[in-house]
Parts: structure tokens; C-alpha cells; sequence
């Protein structure tokens, strides 16, 4: 059986266990005594942004980390010019093992696996109850990317001026995850707090269609001089201004923890996820997986989870959601 872990980086999966174990590590390699731990990020064109004591440096990866991909949350061992300073650049020699990845395919027929985030505790699923209305379809392949990789989801409804949550709490109470509901008027008030306290001491990746009120949401969270100007169109495209596609972290303002913006993930692509991952996130149900047919979907007649339930082992509304969820990689983002 495999073990609810957090998936280590993606070199690992590929190098058969046991080749990078019995590899002298250190013979080729100079050892970097000197080298200082950063945090990355943003990324731009190779050209990584990094916080080291406290101060933003831009980095290049070193040469010998060949193809490896550096990516924003990364923990990072840099030498070089650490000032941060104009025009000076720091060299990035080590990445550091990831807790987490946060992975995606541009959509279900690519068969490329990105790494979106590194290192992330927390995936927040942000949806304006209306004004674009809710996407469920959507939450719900957020949900599956999440428990995917061995994140929290948390469920951040944001204009509650417009519109009541609950029905869509109701769909999502199944599952049991925390959630926050919240409008920009509230967000001004007490409303910040209690969203902070959902993010304190965690890195949170924030993912949500244009329009939700997550720029409202960030600049609400973060110190007054990381605020960015909302509804912001970018002139050169007029697609608005998320053109880019790496993911943007920023701290939380008086707490500890960072949240980390991703604007070019409007969708999950879920190729790359397997089923038999997606159901760790339910203890309630995995067990009963085990007298399934091999390689189980977990919706074909044969699934053992319909007698598990029926025995009372776990409540029909959670075998519901999970198959639910699981149907989603086979449909198409928002439809
Ligand atoms: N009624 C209402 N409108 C809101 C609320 N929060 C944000 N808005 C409005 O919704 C629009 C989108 O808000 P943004 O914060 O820019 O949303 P975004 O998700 O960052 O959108 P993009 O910039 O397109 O990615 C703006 O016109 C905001 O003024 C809210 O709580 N209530
Ligand atoms: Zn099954």
C-alpha cells in the first residue's frame, strides 16, 4: 500500500530507487560550505528572485544543476553576490528536497507534468459566489489536484455582498474541508484576520478564475507596499494583466507564511493523477479500496467501496464526492 507522503521532486519518480543511493554524491561536486539558504519567489526567463535574509536577490542556477527545474517555493542554497544589489547575481548549486509538489498538465491530453509550486502546505480554492458565478466543476478539479499532491484544499469564497454560500457549502460539506466566506468590505474590516489565520505559518498557493477577487484578496493580506492595482489590463495584449505563468509568492502580513499567487493556473489539467492517490485523502474509504479489482477506477460495478458503504463503514456522501471528483479528469475544465 502506498503511503499518504508528499510526493518528492519529479527526479526522483523517473531514477529507479537505489541508482541515486549508491552514487558517490559529493565526488564531483564542490561542497558549497559557503552557500546561504534562500527562498524563491518568482522566476522570469531563467532569472530567479530569491529572499535570503531578508533581502530580494536575483539568481541564476549554477551550471551543474543541469535540467533541473527551480521553481517558486524551492528552498535553494546560493553563492555569489547575495547584496541584492542592482545588476548583481547570485548563483543557485543546490535545491533542496521538496515536501511538496503542485503539479499540472496544460490540460488532460498533454501528456507534460509541469511543476507549478514547490514546498506548499495549502492549496486555497478561491470562488466568488457571483460575478463570475461559481464554477463546481472547476472547485472540484482543484480538489483532486490538491489531494493529488498532499495538500489541504481550503475553500475561500470571496463577494459574499452578492450572493449566500450556502448551497455550495452544502455540496462541499462532504468533504469536510475548512473554508472562509468573505467580501471585499468585510476583507477591510475583521474579515483579513480570519482569513490570515487560515494561512498563518503555512505556504498557501492561491488558484482562481479571472475575475474571482483574488488580486482584492491578496492585497488585503499582504504588506500595503505588495499591493497591486485591481482590474488591471494589460495594454499590450488587453488580456488582462496575467500574462505570465509563473506563480508569484508574497508574505503575509503580520503573520508568518507566504501565499503564493499563481496566474497563469486558471485550470488544472489532471493527466498526470492517479486514483489510487486521490483516495488517501479519504481514511474513511481507503480501506474498503482494498477488496477492489486491481487498478480500480473506484466507478465500475466491480468497486468494493458500494458493499463498504453499505456496511456502514463510511457515509454514502463521501463515496459520492470522491467519485465525483474523479469523474472530473475525464471532463473538460468548465463544462
Ligand atoms: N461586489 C463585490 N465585488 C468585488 C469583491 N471583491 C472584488 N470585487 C470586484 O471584482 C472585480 C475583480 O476583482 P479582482 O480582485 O481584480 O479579481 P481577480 O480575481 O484578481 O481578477 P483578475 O485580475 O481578472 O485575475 C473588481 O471589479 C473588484 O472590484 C467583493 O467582495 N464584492
Ligand atoms: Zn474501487
Amino acid at each position: 500500500m502506498r503511503r499518504y507522503d508528499r510526493r518528492s521532486d519529479e527526479d526522483d519518480i523517473r531514477v529507479r530507487p537505489g541508482r541515486r543511493g549508491s552514487r558517490p554524491r559529493t565526488s564531483r561536486r564542490p561542497a558549497y560550505e559557503d552557500a546561504v539558504e534562500g527562498f524563491v519567489i518568482t522566476v522570469d526567463r531563467g532569472r530567479l528572485t530569491c529572499v535570503v535574509d531578508g533581502r530580494t536577490v536575483t539568481a541564476v542556477k549554477a551550471r551543474e544543476l543541469g535540467r533541473k527545474g527551480v521553481v517558486v517555493g524551492d528552498r535553494v542554497a546560493l553563492v555569489g553576490d547575495l547584496s541584492g544589489d542592482r545588476d548583481t547575481l547570485a548563483r543557485i548549486v543546490r535545491v533542496e528536497e521538496r515536501r511538496s509538489v503542485l503539479r499540472r498538465t496544460a490540460d488532460d491530453t498533454d501528456p507534460f507534468e509541469r511543476v507549478v509550486v514547490a514546498n506548499a502546505d495549502q492549496l486555497a480554492i478561491v470562488t466568488a459566489l457571483a460575478d463570475p458565478p461559481p464554477r463546481p466543476r472547476l472547485i472540484d478539479r482543484c480538489l483532486v489536484g490538491a489531494y493529488d499532491a498532499g495538500l489541504d484544499p481550503l475553500l475561500i469564497l470571496t463577494k459574499s455582498d452578492l450572493a449566500a454560500p450556502d448551497a455550495l457549502l452544502e455540496t462541499y460539506a462532504p468533504l469536510g474541508m475548512r473554508h472562509v466566506v468573505t467580501s471585499v468590505e468585510e476583507l477591510a474590516g475583521t474579515g483579513a484576520a480570519r482569513v490570515r489565520e487560515l494561512l498563518d505559518d503555512r505556504v498557501t498557493v492561491l488558484v482562481g478564475h479571472s475575475g474571482v477577487g483574488k488580486t482584492t484578496l491578496v492585497n488585503a493580506l499582504v504588506p500595503p507596499e505588495r499591493r497591486r492595482a485591481t482590474g488591471e489590463v494589460n495594454v499590450v495584449t488587453g488580456r488582462g494583466r496575467h500574462t505570465t505563468t509563473s506563480a508569484l509568492a508574497l508574505p503575509l502580513a503580520g503573520a508568518a507564511g507566504w501565499v503564493i499567487d499563481t496566474p497563469g493556473v486558471r485550470s488544472f489539467g489532471l493527466n498526470h493523477v492517479d486514483p489510487g492517490r486521490v483516495i488517501l485523502a479519504f481514511p474513511d474509504l481507503e480501506p474498503g479500496a482494498r477488496n477492489c479489482p486491481r487498478a480500480c477506477s473506484h466507478d465500475e460495478p466491480d468497486c468494493a467501496l458500494d458493499d463498504w458503504v453499505a456496511q456502514g463503514h463510511a457515509e454514502p456522501a463521501r463515496l459520492d464526492s470522491l467519485r465525483r471528483l474523479l469523474a472530473t479528469r475525464d471532463r473538460k475544465e468548465g463544462d
